[in-house]
């Protein structure tokens, strides 16, 4: 067999290719185009994202930039290097936290009995586990300005939350009114001069709503766990069940409902988000995309 090895997961069918390049040695920069290749439906293995494992030390020789978020004396071993599905870099993908820590305790790279420590381009992030439900401390929210997002002629007014990653949540009476999102949604470039992922969020009870998301980078997808965290700061905002600015003495938490399957999210009084949900490994061979 020839080839590199890969692994295929999922976060409610959020989903990734897992590159194992643990001293950066296969891929060295990972090139956008063998990127897509490999998330390409048809053509490839299929995937919203790429992640590559790789110790921290090693990306940090290819890429210094990447050193900047992960301060502090014990940086974590493995770095979860995030590329969306065009190619294009982000920060941080929240469902991918899941699907890499259970990587790394599946294959006994981290101790099993610690929560796992994770560097990412968006800081250090923590996921413990309990059975099949991983739980990723996402860090604080941002609030940025609000500004209007479009589908057609339809426009709604769009709570901006960056969760290391930008964020813009609109409200709507109904799902569906963001018609088949094949196009991406308008937003303010002036807002997101870096693009935006889109959600769209109706209520379903108190507590509990559902989302669609159009990924930057991706396009429309079944799920986005940075999406969720956004969704449930805006809607807790919104039902005054949680101010931004205000430290509150309660946590509070959201069902949040995605195309791929169900989400918990809790915004602790230390103003920490948290997104659990569950993490599949559901493949792994070897490619020469
Ligand atoms: N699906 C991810 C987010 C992936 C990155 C995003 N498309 C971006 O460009 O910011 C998640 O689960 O958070």
């Amino acid at each position: 067999m020839s080839g590199y090895r890969f692994l295929k997961g999922h976060g409610t069918e959020n989903d990734f290719v897992l590159l194992p390049d643990h001293d950066g040695t296969i891929h060295g920069a990972l090139a956008p185009e063998r990127v897509a290749a490999l998330c390409d439906r048809r053509a490839g293995i299929g995937a919203d994202g790429v992640v590559r494992v790789i110790r921290t030390a090693a990306l940090a020789e290819h890429d210094p930039s990447v050193a900047g978020p992960i301060t502090g004396d014990e940086p974590p071993e493995w770095f979860m290097d995030y590329r969306n599905g065009d190619g294009s870099v982000a920060e941080m993908c929240g469902n991918a936290t899941r699907v890499f820590a259970r990587h790394l305790l599946d294959e006994g790279l981290v101790p099993a009995d610690q929560p796992v420590r994770i560097a990412t381009r968006a800081g250090v992030k923590t996921v413990t586990r309990d059975g099949d439900t991983f739980t990723t401390d996402m860090g604080t929210p941002t609030l940025g300005p609000s500004s209007t997002v479009t589908v057609g002629h339809q426009g709604w007014p769009a709570t901006n939350v960056d969760m290391g990653n930008p964020h813009a949540v609109a409200f709507l009476d109904d799902l569906a009114e963001a018609g088949r999102l094949l196009e991406e949604p308008g937003y303010d470039p002036a807002v997101y001069p870096q693009g935006v992922n889109i959600e769209f969020v109706t209520r379903v009870a108190e507590r509990h709503v559902a989302m669609r998301v159009h990924e930057r980078g991706a396009g429309e997808t079944r799920s986005c766990g940075t999406g969720a965290c956004a969704v449930l700061v805006a809607t807790a905002i919104a039902d005054g069940a949680r101010s931004g600015a205000r430290p509150a003495s309660e946590p509070v938490t959201y069902r949040v409902d995605v195309p791929g399957g169900e989400l918990t999210l809790t915004w602790t009084p230390d103003d920490h988000v948290l997104l659990a949900g569950p993490a599949a490994i559901v493949a792994e061979g070897t490619t020469d995309l």
